[in-house]
């Protein structure tokens, strides 16, 4: 337990307003005033639209203990100051990591954290570390993009990686559930924004980068630099992260080869057959269950067979990391194997099955990098066509949605391109964008067609697809709503796919009667 004053004293924050009660036990944190309440340090921190401290009064009638923030919020905090203690410090937000972990009780120091950084590939990569753990017996927790979870159990959460007070908590009540290690995806958001300041990472795993986020990074090396901030503080001026104590990298990309250099210790991996790296595999075999079989060779002479229930040869680069990570928390690589054998990934090349003789797969490829390696793995399983349904989010990275485009036209038959979650844009403008893209990479058979509605665009490729096609519908995943002008619409990729499969079988049956009767 941590009282305000002792917090402020090492946070360098000054504690003004109700100084008597600043001997206040403090036991949790939160950045939302509406989820402060006895014992919660509320952050009142500047954003980009609003003040946090403008919802000083909302916290103090939740039952916040104290406060902190910057001198702005101060004066906006005006008479509820009086009434608890606040700290203040000139950047709150470079203190809340370590001020979140002090008062949920530095939770990861009492477990193995993973974090899993890059631009794709890190939902999946947790699960595999989870599974990886699981195979060796241990208990293990998530924190990512699909949610939080320990030992199985589902616990709720924010963004990909959340705010400190809710990582700090996340992990705190995953320690005492008992779990040994926790395999948390990072961001570069969080990594820029402090979320995971405080934190002690027994590993550090960086899977690739590629553009995106290029409405919060100015530029690619900006957005490597964050990404640095988990592997090395002098790599991005004013970075609070505690540089994870291992490093695992994957060095087929120029990112990836450079990160190496600027941690040589690190564990290398390369999913290219043949590399020179520590952790490689030889070719993937596709078996008859649709899982894929390779090699695994490790550092000193380890070979071990594995089976992945999720193909794409850029899943074996995602399990080669899981291995990598696991063995450097001295988990047994053979058990760690046969663990991998049993994940399950939600809306990562999820197949729709509705007894039809195509391919139907759902899959959350958001970004052009993404979109890339996903058409090109379904191209070298499959010898009939490929159709892709894809569209590009609003109020973010604008300049991927041309390549979004291309990248889907370089590899499909069809591109459909469609609505996904357009937020205050209008759809039609992101449609246009990502259809130049893909005009422009479009070889002669390559058809382009655009239709806004996603449902109707998902239809469309559906009754297109022949015997041994591929449909692809990308950009979803696991998500389950569309997002237009602040409304969440419920939509789910999985299930309209499954309702156009039966709408086509009903009519090819209804057909096949036809025939029967008149023959
Ligand atoms: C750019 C960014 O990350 N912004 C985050 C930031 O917003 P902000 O500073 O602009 O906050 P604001 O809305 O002005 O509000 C100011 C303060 O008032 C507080 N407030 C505000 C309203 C209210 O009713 N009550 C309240 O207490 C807020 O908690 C905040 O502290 O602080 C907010 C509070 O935590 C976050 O919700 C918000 O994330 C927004 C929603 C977001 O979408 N972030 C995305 C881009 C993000 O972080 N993504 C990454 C990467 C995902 C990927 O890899 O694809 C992620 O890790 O999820
Ligand atoms: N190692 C990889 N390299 C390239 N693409 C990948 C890789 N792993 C997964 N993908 C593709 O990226 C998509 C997103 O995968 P995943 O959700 O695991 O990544 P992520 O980094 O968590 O994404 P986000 O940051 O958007 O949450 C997958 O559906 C797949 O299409």
């Amino acid at each position: 337990m941590i009282t305000a004053a002792q917090l402020a004293e090492k946070v360098h924050a000054e504690v003004l307003g109700h100084r008597a009660g600043a001997d206040v036990d403090l036991v949790g944190a939160t950045i939302r005033a509406q989820d402060a309440g006895p014992g919660i340090l509320f952050a009142a921190l500047p954003g980009a639209r609003v003040h946090g401290a403008s919802f000083g009064a909302t916290a103090v009638e939740a039952g916040a203990a104290a406060i902190l923030t910057d001198p702005a919020g101060i004066e906006l905090l005006a008479s509820v100051a009086d009434r608890l203690p606040v700290l203040v410090h000139p950047e709150p937000r470079s203190v809340l990591g370590s001020a979140s972990a002090l008062v949920t009780g530095n939770p990861s120091v009492d477990l193995d954290v993973v974090g899993i950084t890059g631009t794709s590939g890190k939902t999946t990569t947790s699960y595999l570390v989870e599974a990886a753990l699981q195979g060796a017996g241990a208990v293990a927790g998530i924190i990512g993009t699909t949610g939080s979870r320990v030992d199985g159990r589902a616990l709720p959460s924010r963004l990909t990686t959340p705010e400190a007070p809710e990582f700090q908590a996340l992990l705190s009540r995953m320690r005492s559930d008992g779990a040994r290690a926790v395999a948390a995806e990072i961001s570069s958001h969080a990594l820029r924004l402090g979320r995971v300041d405080g934190t002690r990472f027994a590993v550090g795993a960086f899977l690739n980068l590629s553009q995106d986020h290029l409405d919060f990074h100015p530029d690619m090396e900006d957005y490597f630099r964050a990404k640095c901030r988990l592997f090395d503080t002098a790599a991005d001026p004013g970075s609070h992260v505690s540089p994870a104590a291992k490093a695992v990298v994957v060095i087929d990309d120029d990112w990836g080869r450079r990160l190496a250099e600027m941690r040589p210790d690190a564990a290398t991996v390369s999913a290219v057959v043949g590399a020179d790296a520590d952790w490689t595999a030889g070719e993937s075999q596709t078996t008859e269950y649709g899982t894929q079989t390779f090699i695994v060779h490790g550092p000193h002479g380890l070979t071990v067979e594995v089976e992945l229930p999720i193909l794409g040869r850029f899943n074996v680069a995602n399990a080669l990391v899981a291995l990598a990570a696991v063995d450097a928390l001295g988990v047994d690589v053979r058990a760690a194997a046969v663990g991998l054998t049993r994940v399950r990934v939600p809306g990562r090349l999820e197949p729709v099955v509705r007894g039809q003789d195509f391919r139907v797969l759902v899959d959350y490829a958001h970004k052009p990098g993404a979109v890339a390696a996903v058409l090109t793995s379904v191209r070298a399983q499959t010898q009939g066509r490929i159709a892709v349904v894809l569209g590009a989010g609003g109020d973010r990275d604008s300049a991927k949605r041309e390549l979004m485009g291309a990248a889907a036209a370089d590899v499909a038959d069809l591109v459909v391109v469609t609505d996904d979650n357009p937020r205050t844009e209008d759809p039609a403008t992101i449609r246009a964008a990502v259809r130049r893209g893909a005009e422009s990479a479009a070889g002669e058979n390559t058809r382009v067609e655009e239709i806004g509605d996603r449902g109707a665009a998902i239809g469309a490729a559906i009754d297109w697809a022949r015997t041994g096609d591929v449909v692809v519908i990308a950009g979803k995943g696991h998500e389950t709503g569309q997002e237009v002008n602040g409304t969440v619409y419920p939509f789910d990729d999985r299930a309209r796919a499954a309702e156009e499969l039966v709408r086509r079988l009903g009519h090819t049956a209804l057909e096949g009667e036809t025939e029967d009767s008149t023959s």
